[in-house]
């Protein structure tokens, strides 16, 4: 998968270089580069900000600077198709990101991420990037980061996992919260007695099937207590 990233911050990408995301760059499983969006703005202080038409608090990001660093990746020429490129602006005003949508993003073979600063990026961003592109505009939930950067990290961690070979044992990704609807049960390792809380037997005895009953039922039972909202009314 390719990925483009354009942000104000690009040093905060560089934990993209750890871990099985860092594997999966060396690798080439996945080619990632990160734009500086002030490479893209040619006054001497390389602004990419100004007051907002209309009045009202805080700074908008000015299109100038975006345009050029968009069509630097996407070609200025582009037209949007199905198979051009998935551009996704995280904003918490946009569409809200889930396991559903890690999964369908996982397939893509070219994403952008533009992260926005501030109050956000001049509205006709979006509307031409659009003509150039698919866009999206994405949420990680229901609250305001300062910037686009920690949204995009969140999303490539999950949606990057679910690209084929990037996980040493696929089986487990399926075993997940969210994956059938339902939160995950509760896991445990060795020692079976630990500050004298014991492992529940049922996890002992070697009955598959006892296992995975008793498995279900803490996944029905905790997703009841901690997000009723993931069940069908009849189950809450
Ligand atoms: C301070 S926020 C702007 C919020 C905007 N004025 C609004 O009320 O919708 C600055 C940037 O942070 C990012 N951001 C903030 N919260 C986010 C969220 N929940 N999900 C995804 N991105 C978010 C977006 O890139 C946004 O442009």
């Amino acid at each position: 998968m390719k990925i483009d990233i354009v942000s104000i911050f690009p040093e905060y990408f560089d934990v993209l270089n750890v871990s099985l995301l860092g594997k999966a760059r060396q690798s080439g499983l996945i080619d990632m580069n990160v734009h500086n969006l002030r490479d893209h703005a040619h006054d001497r202080h390389r602004t990419v900000d100004d007051t907002p038409y209309g009045g009202g608090a805080g700074m908008v990001m000015k299109p100038e600077p975006w345009g050029e660093a968009l069509d630097s990746i996407l070609g200025a020429d582009a037209v949007a198709s199905e198979d051009s490129p998935l551009v996704i602006f995280p904003s918490p005003a946009g569409e809200v990101f889930d396991q559903k949508m890690a999964r369908e993003l996982s397939l893509e073979p070219a994403l952008v991420f533009g992260c926005g600063r501030y109050e956000g990026i001049d509205q006709r961003v979006f509307d031409h990037t659009a003509t150039q592109a698919r866009v999206r505009l994405v949420s990680i939930g229901d609250y305001v980061l300062n910037g686009g950067e920690v949204a995009v990290l969140a999303m490539i961690e999950a949606i990057g996992r679910l690209i084929p070979g990037m996980v040493g044992n696929p089986e487990s990704l399926v075993e997940e919260s969210h994956e059938d609807g339902l939160l995950e049960y509760p896991s445990y390792t060795k020692p079976s007695v630990w500050r004298e809380r014991e492992v529940p037997p049922v996890l002992l005895s070697g009955n598959h099937g006892a296992v995975d009953k008793w498995r279900h039922e803490q996944q029905v039972e905790r997703t009841r207590r901690v997000r009723p909202d993931l069940l069908p009314p009849e189950q809450r």
